[in-house]
């Protein structure tokens, strides 16, 4: 799979928007040319385009030691020590109920409660709705079998996506074509904003019927990897003709 997302931004700007941390994905991911956007959006990085004017507060820019710039934008930044001490405090509250698992995404924490026994489903959600009613900059939202802790900014995948495609000059272009492949529920934001927007191609992958705001469908990763290489292929025809 990485090989075939590596073949696809060889030829066209290439992001991945997750609900995990920005690092974390790219610890899986590993690829250089490739924009990560963690933290459901709320904390994106890339090579750094040119003409971007920075605030240096939550849009920087950051080199390496090969003098590269890369640009980082985290509209949630003055959440962050909070997100700290909750860090710490969901973990307190939680500590006795076995199976909870307590992930830091960073600008946002993922509660799991996959492991944790019907019965106790809800001490899970009682301790998390306490500590969040404390902090009111905060909402809780529910996943497969996870609660997410979220800054109330306003801002999801889908102005994430809205973001990248503004901030790399593609926004409302003619000669743009945006695909975005997602299996979760937070990428219907993303398929939103392609299909409202009337361009492009919102792609779910599942391998049952749902209701979706997708206009097209892969059935699981082997499929999404196949149109991969094959979109990699097609640009590489079309870049070396
Ligand atoms: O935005 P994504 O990249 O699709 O990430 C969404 C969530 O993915 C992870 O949770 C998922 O995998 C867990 C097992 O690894 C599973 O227990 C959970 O039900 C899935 O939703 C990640 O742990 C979450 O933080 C992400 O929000």
């Amino acid at each position: 799979m990485r090989t075939a997302v590596d073949d696809v931004s060889n030829h066209f700007p290439t992001a991945i928007i997750s609900g995990r941390s920005r690092e974390k994905v790219f610890n899986f991911v590993k690829l250089k040319n490739v924009y990560y956007s963690g933290s459901h959006g709320m904390d994106t990085m890339g090579p750094a385009p040119k003409n971007v004017s920075y605030d240096d507060k939550y849009l920087h820019k950051i080199s390496d030691n090969e003098g590269n710039d890369f640009i980082v934008f985290q509209p949630a930044r003055d959440f962050l020590s909070t997100i700290e001490k909750m860090l710490i405090e969901v973990k307190e509250r939680t500590q006795n109920i076995k199976g909870v698992v307590i992930e830091d995404n960073r600008f946002c924490l993922s509660v799991h409660y996959r492991h944790v026994k019907d019965e106790d489903y809800g001490r899970v959600e009682e301790e998390v709705e306490l500590m969040v009613a404390n902090n009111p900059g905060f909402h809780v939202t529910k996943g497969n079998k996870v609660l997410e802790i979220r800054p109330s900014i306003g801002w999801n995948k889908g102005d994430a996506l809205k973001y990248l495609l503004d901030t790399l000059g593609f926004h409302n272009s003619s000669h743009v074509f945006p695909i975005y492949i997602g299996d979760d529920t937070t990428d219907e934001d993303a398929f939103k904003v392609l299909r409202d927007g009337g361009e492009g191609y919102p792609i779910i992958v599942s391998s049952t019927p749902k209701e979706t705001m997708a206009l097209h469908s892969l059935r699981n990763p082997s499929e999404v990897q196949a149109f991969l290489m094959r979109l990699g292929r097609w640009g590489f025809d079309n870049h070396n003709q």
